[in-house]
């Protein structure tokens, strides 16, 4: 059947559902509760509360299987040509474990235990010296992945190194970052999977003079050639990245040096371990069985049978809240294409936009117009049932925020005062982790990964390239000797603002 008749069928079983709510659903059909649920090594997710019954998950999960979904999963971790546009391989799945016999997957999982020994190596080198701070200079996926999980993973006081991170081209960032570090025990990495991206070049320069010794300047690229010519950094400072490792999904890499710095390297380890325990979960589990394809659906179901614009994603953990800047990234660059992999239009909608925040924070923002507005946020709710901190009673009353929004949401209140009605029928996904561990952060994000691809299939889109960044960046060079004042720009609404700012700027 046509791709186009799917979604057809997809948008049937919606307005099949429009005058149904998630309340009577779950009334005819309690084991949803336990039906619409799946639990993978640390994880377990429930879909119960998403407005789809039996009958459209049969329709989901044929999309799936139209697409051959288990099979493309294969030939993901095998290392084929699964980015066809820029002729390559996507795999950070061998970054994180050996789960193909075949060649090309098993020789990238090879050179991925060398770069980690080496790690290894230059951690031990620098927990040798005086070095108490490291920088990390990086942007996108060169930064939001370590970030994140330095930020969620690392002891409430640092357990050795002060890890920091620079990515703004805006110098304030550069001076913020500085302020109070000492040049002597600092440590720089410059992280560039192309060493070509002006923010880290230009960052990298002032982090240099500002070392004044190169002896703890290191860089994490795939172009060696550039780092040593531009930086000068001798070759036992460059740690390599390789051209089938997509920036995004890089953190699993000699990228994730600020991780292992941060938390130490056996448990880097377990992060690549928790991931790769998801990896064989998403290859092996059975489409109806599996996480990765359940959360894949659920997008597909409500971008494309309800036609919802937005994603939420809320962690109600503190040390997650850097999780939606990660997965804006992670979602939106991937899947923010409007043609297939032929070129020709998707046809569809493909990725909503992806925002959130952290509980309970958000609920004083933002929720009121989840529960009230006009607009449908479907929401990823994120948990972690054992609290690390001293404070019980913080963490039942985090709980208890985080699973009354959720019933709250779906489930609404009728009041003859139209202000003070809740309608309800508010969809949301729970995933819920053990505690929060390296081993189950690396199976939280190689699940987005996973549900992220598996999107792309149905779809029919690369979620490998980003070819919609680079105009930009094209269009911000051509215009830099205009802010300089040395050239005209060719835009006549640009002219006028050059000439605003110019005005604007206050005389010293
Ligand atoms: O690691 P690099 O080459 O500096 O690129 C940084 C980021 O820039 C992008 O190419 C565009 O934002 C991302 O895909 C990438 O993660």
């Amino acid at each position: 059947m046509p791709a186009a008749h799917r979604f057809e069928q997809l948008g049937a079983q919606a307005a099949r559902l429009a005058e149904v709510d998630l309340k009577s659903m779950l009334q005819a059909d309690p084991a949803r509760a336990g039906d619409f649920a799946v639990r993978a090594g640390p994880l377990y997710a429930s879909f119960a509360r998403q407005g789809y019954d039996r009958a459209a998950l049969d329709i989901l999960f044929d999309q799936l299987a139209a697409v051959d979904g288990p099979g493309r999963l294969r030939a993901l971790f095998a290392g084929e040509t699964v980015n066809p546009t820029e002729a390559r391989p996507a795999l950070h799945t061998a970054l994180r474990g050996d789960l193909t016999h075949e060649t090309v997957a098993r020789d990238a999982h090879a050179q991925a235990q060398a770069t980690r020994s080496r790690m290894r190596g230059l951690i031990a080198a620098l927990a040798a010296s005086d070095v108490t701070d490291i920088v990390s200079v990086g942007i996108g996926g060169s930064d939001l992945g370590p970030r994140l999980a330095v930020d969620a993973l690392s002891a409430p006081t640092p357990d050795r190194f002060r890890v920091h991170f620079l990515s703004n081209v805006d110098g304030a960032a550069a001076q913020r970052t500085l302020a109070g570090l000492d040049p002597a025990r600092t440590a720089v990495l410059l992280i560039s999977k192309s060493f070509g991206t002006q923010e880290t070049l230009l960052n990298g320069a002032i982090l240099r003079q500002w070392l004044g010794d190169d002896e703890r300047l290191y860089a994490i690229t795939a172009n060696a050639e550039r780092a040593a010519s531009t930086f000068a950094i001798a070759p036992d400072r460059i740690l390599p990245m390789w051209d089938w490792v997509g920036g995004r999904y890089s953190l699993w890499s000699a990228v994730g040096l600020p991780i292992a710095l941060a938390i130490g390297a056996d448990r880097f380890d377990e992060l690549l371990a928790g991931a790769a325990e998801m990896d064989a979960h998403v290859l092996d589990a059975a489409p109806r069985d599996n996480l990765a394809a359940w959360h894949a659906l659920t997008a597909i179901w409500n971008t494309n049978a309800r036609g919802l614009a937005t994603q939420a994603v809320m962690p109600y953990d503190e040390r997650l809240k850097l999780l939606p800047n990660y997965l804006q990234q992670l979602v939106m660059e991937s899947l923010g294409k409007s043609v297939k992999l032929d070129g020709s239009p998707v046809g569809v909608q493909t990725v909503p936009v992806w925002w959130g925040g952290v509980g309970t924070d958000s609920q004083h923002s933002f929720f009121q117009a989840l529960h009230q507005g006009t607009q449908i946020v479907p929401v990823d709710f994120i948990g972690v049932a054992r609290g690390d901190d001293p404070y019980r009673e913080n963490h039942a009353a985090l709980l208890s925020n985080l699973l009354g929004q959720a019933e709250a949401l779906a489930n609404g209140q009728a009041s003859a005062d139209p202000h003070r009605a809740y309608p309800g029928n508010r969809p949301s996904t729970m995933i819920l982790l053990d505690s929060l561990t390296p081993r189950s952060l690396g199976a939280l994000l190689a699940l987005y990964e996973h549900s992220v691809y598996l999107q792309a299939l149905v779809w029919g889109i690369n979620p490998f390239d980003q070819f919609g960044v680079e105009l930009g960046k094209q269009v911000a060079n051509r215009l830099l000797p205009a802010v300089h004042g040395e050239a005209v720009a060719d835009d006549v609404v640009t002219r006028a603002l050059l000439a605003e700012l110019v005005k604007l700027k206050p005389a010293k």
